[in-house]
């Protein structure tokens, strides 16, 4: 197929967004502007240098850069900006839904309060919904190089959030931070009633994915690359319909694979794993949804009908109501016999 047409029927689909950090949707050009109002100086003198500098060997190179990137948000309206920022963008592409992470504690433990935070982000996915008819859930994400006592005084802070934040996760340096240190602050956010999600099996081995379901019992893995190498771990995936949140453009920018054809998205949906397909950290790694689509499915050949799996799956593994899912479902078969009734 021509990338000129496959990049079409990319654009085409209803999507939903799963794994998505607001912080690493900031886009340079909106960091120097916030950054300007702020008055902060920057260590780049424009925005191509930024770009320059984002070259990664590993997760850490990236977090340091990310974590640095994030110190210009100040006020509501820098939360919402960066927000509003985000949605726009992936309404230009098509996505319909979006649950995505927020890491609080880069931000209060620079003395931002949660308070600030969370209103910015909120009043800006409110305005997504009524404006631009994307619905949406959110993340709270426990850093997890940081202690457990910490994640439990970002718990604490959220609670008069508590009806707005729908899950939380783990994310940050995953290596020499397991899953397991999370367990009693996972516990409690259940307790509060909290979906659980957790990143694991990015860098870190198999194990932390069993970790995170067995541990943390969490209901989804943020990434999960590492889990084919597993053989009972991919059959308790199967057998569950737990769903990987894979970010592929992230996976090349941090060298978790050296190549997109080496990817194992295609070997993971074709062993029955729920796997769908997001964009991480977009600003960072070049490549919003329909990006990552496009370049997976060039370098792994991927069939429309497999195109069309990772669609479903993304609706399927949201926290949308069962009736949601469906219409969503719905569009997306839709859409792809629109596509046949073309092609005869
Ligand atoms: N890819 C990633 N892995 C872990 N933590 C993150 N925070 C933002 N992006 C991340
Ligand atoms: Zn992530």
């Amino acid at each position: 197929m021509q990338s000129t047409e496959l990049l079409k029927i990319i654009q085409g689909i209803p999507k939903a967004e799963l794994h998505l950090h607001l912080e690493g949707s900031f886009e340079p050009e909106l960091m120097f502007e916030i950054a300007k109002r702020n008055k902060i100086t920057l260590p780049y003198d424009s925005i191509e240098s930024v770009k320059q500098a984002y070259k990664f060997n590993n997760l850490q190179e990236f977090l340091d850069i990310y974590y640095a990137g994030a110190q210009v948000l100040l006020h509501e309206q820098d939360f919402f900006d960066l927000t509003w920022a985000y949605l726009t963008k992936v309404h230009s592409q098509n996505v319909v839904h979006v649950e995505v992470f927020f890491d609080p504690q880069t931000h209060t433990d620079r003395g931002v309060s949660f308070d600030v935070v969370i209103k910015g982000i909120y009043r800006a996915l409110e305005k997504g919904k009524s404006v631009l008819n994307i619905s949406f859930k959110l993340i709270m994400s426990y850093l997890r190089h940081l202690s457990e006592e910490a994640a439990f005084e970002t718990l604490e802070a959220s609670l008069p959030y508590k009806d707005i934040i729908d899950g939380v996760g783990l994310d940050s340096s995953e290596m020499g931070n397991p899953p397991s240190k999370f367990e009693k602050v996972f516990k409690a956010s259940a307790a509060q009633g909290y979906k659980l999600v957790a990143h694991a099996g990015e860098e870190g081995p198999s194990e932390y994915i069993w970790e995170a379901l067995d541990i943390l019992k969490v209901e989804r893995i943020d990434h999960g690359n590492r889990c084919l190498t597993d053989e009972a771990l991919v059959k308790r995936l199967v057998d569950e319909k737990i769903a990987l949140t894979l970010c592929p453009t992230s996976n090349v920018a941090l060298k978790v694979i050296q190549h997109m054809n080496e990817h194992p998205v295609a070997k993971m949906l074709d062993q029955g794993i729920m796997a769908t397909i997001h964009s991480d950290d977009p600003a960072y790694f070049g490549g919003y949804m329909n990006e990552n689509y496009y370049e997976t499915a060039k370098a792994l050949n991927l069939t429309l009908e497999q195109i069309q799996q990772l669609a479903i799956n993304g609706f399927e593994a949201s926290w949308l109501s069962e009736s949601s899912k469906k219409k969503h479902i719905g569009d997306v078969i839709e859409y792809f016999k629109s596509l046949d009734l073309q092609g005869e």
